[in-house]
């Protein structure tokens, strides 16, 4: 089943148009990246999905029923993570999360069982120290635990992970992953490797159009062109096939690419002509990043 789906969505500041006809479903507990670069229209899509901006067409569902504007009833099963999360900043993680809890109607026993999962989940259990002395990384995953608190169906992201460094990617990204065991999570980026590590399914929005979507296998296969990787045994014999076959390129001492399969006829029958142990001919995973710039300058250009 989709958790959340957008049919022919539209949406115009004035006469500017941001959103055109995006479509788009996130099936249930998967970890979907809506990609896109500054101004693409993520964080426009992501308040009209929470019903804080009003669209001018189309059609939105979460867990089935629609979102409408002003209306708040299907945030009952989303939890959102805004990217610059804000707290309270003189209690500790477990007095935040229990005044979530209390906010939000749960029982003491409740509160307590659940603030214990949620900071295990987190990785911040134990820790005492007030928020205002939390690294960005720590009130990031804070603010996952507070999402995720009263048990949402669907996980809404903004950039969680753009201000963060590697460490605290690594980590914010570990728990998105296990986090798609009881929800669906869904979260906005510009950082395509954070999208290869952990998402199922992606969409790629440009100036307010889908333009490529589907699980990142589909996608991946949209690469007009996979290049070959051939390694060599001996250094000599990746020199040589070089000065042959110049349009092959060198990655490593005993490393080339190929880039356009047509040549590879000749380069097989010449490698075994010349008897050349060959450890490895694989064909390159296609980069997201060089896949996002394919599709992206198509777009522009048509
Ligand atoms: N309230 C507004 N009034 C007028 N234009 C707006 C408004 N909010 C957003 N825009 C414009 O709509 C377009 C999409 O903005 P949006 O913030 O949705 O993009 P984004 O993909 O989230 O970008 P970023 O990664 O920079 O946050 C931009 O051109 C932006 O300037």
């Amino acid at each position: 089943m989709d958790m959340l789906t957008l049919s022919n969505v539209e949406k115009h500041f004035g006469e500017k148009q941001v959103l055109r006809d995006v479509t788009f479903s996130v099936p249930e507990h998967t970890v979907f990246g809506f990609v896109g670069q500054n101004g693409a229209g993520k964080t426009t899509s992501m308040k009209i999905i929470l019903g804080l901006l009003c669209a001018d067409g189309g059609e939105i569902r979460i867990n089935g029923l629609p979102v409408r504007y002003g209306n708040t009833t299907t945030n009952r099963y989303v939890g959102y993570l805004p990217d610059v999360p804000e707290f309270y900043s003189y209690m500790t993680p477990g007095e935040y999360l229990g005044f979530c809890g209390k906010i939000a109607g749960m029982t003491e026993k409740e509160i307590k069982s659940r603030t214990e999962e949620m900071l295990c989940l987190v990785g911040l259990k134990g820790e005492k120290r007030r928020i205002k002395g939390f690294s960005r990384g720590m009130k990031q995953r804070l603010g996952v635990a507070q999402a995720l608190f009263g048990r949402p169906k669907l996980l809404i992201c903004d950039e969680p992970t753009s201000a963060l460094d590697p460490v605290g990617r690594r980590e914010l990204l570990h728990i998105l992953e296990s986090a798609k065991e009881e929800t669906t999570v869904l979260f906005s980026t510009h950082i395509l490797s954070d999208v290869e590590h952990i998402c199922d399914e992606i969409a790629f929005l440009h100036e307010g159009r889908i333009v490529l979507q589907g699980s990142l296998e589909e996608v991946r296969k949209r690469k007009k062109e996979a290049a070959m990787e051939i390694e060599t045994e001996r250094a000599q014999d990746a020199k040589a096939l070089r000065s042959v076959f110049p349009f092959l390129k060198g990655i490593g001492r005993n490393s080339l690419l190929l880039e356009d399969t047509k040549g590879m006829p000749d380069l097989l029958r010449f490698i075994a002509d010349k008897n050349m142990a060959i450890l490895r001919i694989e064909r390159q995973e296609a980069a997201l990043e060089d896949l996002f710039m394919e599709v992206v300058l198509n777009e522009s250009v048509s």
